[in-house]
């Protein structure tokens, strides 16, 4: 079973999750859910097409016959640290499903192509033979622009040791955060087909992590996502914000307590000569955030909860405020069963609209996400106050990943990322980016793209059954699961890594992406690298001029030749600025 995609149980929302044993009353759930999810497929439509050639789709406010209207999102902006939490509602998640071809043939893509990655060939590269790599990130300025450092560009990534004995499937418990460099300014079609990254090892010492661990009981410990703020772009000073999850685990492999998952904040240094690049540092660990209970959940309320992800910033209109956006759930006992109408989100008398109690009935209060935001207490980041979530998907999906903030032409979009196994009965929709525009960083965000929230959904046939393998149910696309873990990058560049691919596992970095965006509404440009694949792993640093040392720079002043980095201009990517 290595080389397959294990199927994933329909409940799994865990920070331990897909490795806890579902008991019968989650069979019995999961069941209800396939039902209510059935119930809704043969809701009537009106045989959509997608929007194909429409470079910016916008927001149909008409909607689709047979399906509810988007929720009205106000678009008003409130003050940070105020209580306003926007909601990703069930009226709003069903317009995926509503701007889906209900009759593509069984195995095709039946969601608008504008929103969906091309398909990666099956004969991808691999960046690395010694490690699986999955979740990876940049070095970024407070603005979340992307650095290179003296020449090189540098990435992030989650990864497990394959020579250890590790299959794709082992990699969440044996997680280490590793980092890749190469030199910044070449063209991806003069690179190697890989990206032509090489691996610099592993960033934190080895033990070191655990000591945010000490004194509690734990078998396993990992390394989980993550980004990585370059502190002044004068200097080489680094702060890696990162989760740290500790697994306890009986001799079986049982979790006999909920994991726990750490928001946790290291400081290091990067160094580079003509040669490599490497870190020092990263020796202490400072735990910064643990679910509350109160605005988050923790594991004393759901052993399945999510926190983790963190993703810091400064927002332009509070100069000196930093922010923290990540992943977590919306507090409260799991199973209590207290959705309300505005988590539905239909409008008065929306003749498509579910019943609170229909949607309680049919289990799907179970599934909480929020998009959770913190505020720094300290300008070196290491203390930090919860505030309320800036947005919750209660009874629509239970999982919003490695949020991000993006701002741009004034509007600030948050880009998170889902799985289709995580939403909740009755809503669907493919693994990918779902994406979220306001005026503020508190708003009333808006779900891009038909008020659905879908942003870059993986090739899928929503008429198929959610949480099927390919393989054993051939019907679904072999691309369903081909990439995951989208990081939105200046320019609209999308990273990710590969899943799987017709039964190929990938642990190896996508071909990037881009994206348009403009206003509420996004497209994937087709015109970008091959038929919309750039290279693999490309991850353009695109502020590579204000990291040159002084040593280097005297090189340059002296024309000393060093390489093709080292000039100044090694990043003019003309299409990597926001
Ligand atoms: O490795 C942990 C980091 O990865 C993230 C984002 O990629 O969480 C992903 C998540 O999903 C993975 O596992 C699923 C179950 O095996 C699988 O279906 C999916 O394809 C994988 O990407 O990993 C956890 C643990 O399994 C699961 O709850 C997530 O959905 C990120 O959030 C973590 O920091």
């Amino acid at each position: 079973m290595a080389n397959i995609r294990r199927k994933k149980p329909i409940f799994t929302m865990a920070v331990a999750g897909s490795l806890i044993a579902a008991t019968a009353a989650q069979t019995a759930f999961a069941q209800t859910q396939n039902a209510q999810q059935e119930a809704l497929r043969v809701a009537p439509h009106p045989g959509m097409m997608p929007h194909a050639g429409r470079m910016f789709p916008g927001t149909s406010l008409t909607g689709v016959p047979g399906f509810p209207l988007p929720t009205i999102h106000t678009q008003q902006a409130y003050a940070p640290d105020g209580d306003f939490t926007a909601r990703w509602t069930r009226a709003d998640a069903l317009q995926i499903k509503a701007h889906s071809n209900p009759s593509v043939s069984a195995g095709q893509n039946s969601l608008p192509s504008q929103l969906i990655m091309p398909g990666i060939p099956a004969d991808f590269p691999t960046i690395n033979p010694d490690v699986w790599v999955w979740d990876t990130w940049t070095l970024i300025d407070k603005h979340a622009d992307q650095f290179s450092y003296n020449g090189w560009e540098v990435i992030f990534c989650l990864t497990a040791d394959k020579n250890a004995g590790y299959g794709f499937d082992d990699r969440h418990t044996h997680a280490r955060i590793g980092f890749f460099y190469r030199r910044a300014g070449i063209r991806a079609d003069q690179r190697p087909a890989n990206g032509g990254w090489i691996y610099g090892g592993l960033l934190i010492p080895e033990g070191a992590q655990e000591q945010v661990f000490k004194g509690t009981a734990y078998t396993i410990t990992a390394e989980w996502s993550g980004s990585m703020r370059l502190l002044d772009p004068r200097d080489n000073k680094v702060s890696l914000f990162y989760t740290d999850m500790a697994f306890n685990r009986d001799a079986s492999g049982q979790d006999i307590t909920p994991a726990q998952a750490v928001i946790t904040q290291s400081l290091g240094q990067i160094h580079a000569d003509f040669n490599h690049v490497w870190f020092t540092g990263f020796t202490t660990h400072t735990p910064l955030l643990r679910p509350d209970g109160v605005l988050y959940q923790n594991g004393a309320q759901n052993p399945y909860y999510n926190f983790r992800d963190p993703f810091t910033f400064e927002d332009p209109n509070h100069p000196g405020v930093n922010y923290m956006v990540f992943e977590g759930n919306t507090a409260g006992q799991r199973g209590v069963a207290n959705c309300t109408a505005e988590d539905l989100g239909y409008r008065p008398n929306d003749p498509h609209a579910e019943t609170v109690q229909q949607v309680l009935d049919s289990g799907a209060y179970y599934q909480k996400a929020a998009i959770g935001l913190a505020v720094a207490e300290d300008s070196s980041l290491s203390k930090w106050k919860f505030l309320t979530p800036l947005i919750s998907a209660n009874c629509v999906n239970d999982q919003t990943e490695r949020p991000q903030m993006y701002i741009k032409n004034g509007k600030y979009y948050i880009f998170t990322i889902s799985h289709r196994t995580t939403y909740a009965a009755g809503v669907d929709g493919p693994d990918g980016v779902y994406g979220f525009v306001g005026n503020g960083i508190r708003s009333d965000f808006q779900p891009m793209n038909y008020g659905s929230g879908l942003v870059l959904g993986n090739p899928t046939d929503l008429n198929q059954a959610a949480g099927t393998d390919y393989d054993a149910n051939p019907q679904q696309n072999p691309r369903a699961f081909q990439s995951y873990s989208h990081y939105v990058m200046p320019g609209g560049l999308v990273e990710s890594f590969i899943d799987t691919v017709e039964n190929r596992r990938g642990g190896t970095l996508s071909p990037t992406v881009k994206l348009g965006i403009h206003a509420d509404a996004s497209a994937v440009d087709l015109r970008y690298g091959n038929g919309g694949l750039g290279g693999y792993g490309d991850i353009p640093a695109n502020r590579a001029d204000t990291n040159v040392s002084a040593f280097i720079q005297d090189l340059i002043s002296q024309n000393v030749s060093i390489g093709p980095n080292t000039t100044g201009q090694v990043n003019a990517f003309v299409n990597t600025n926001k």
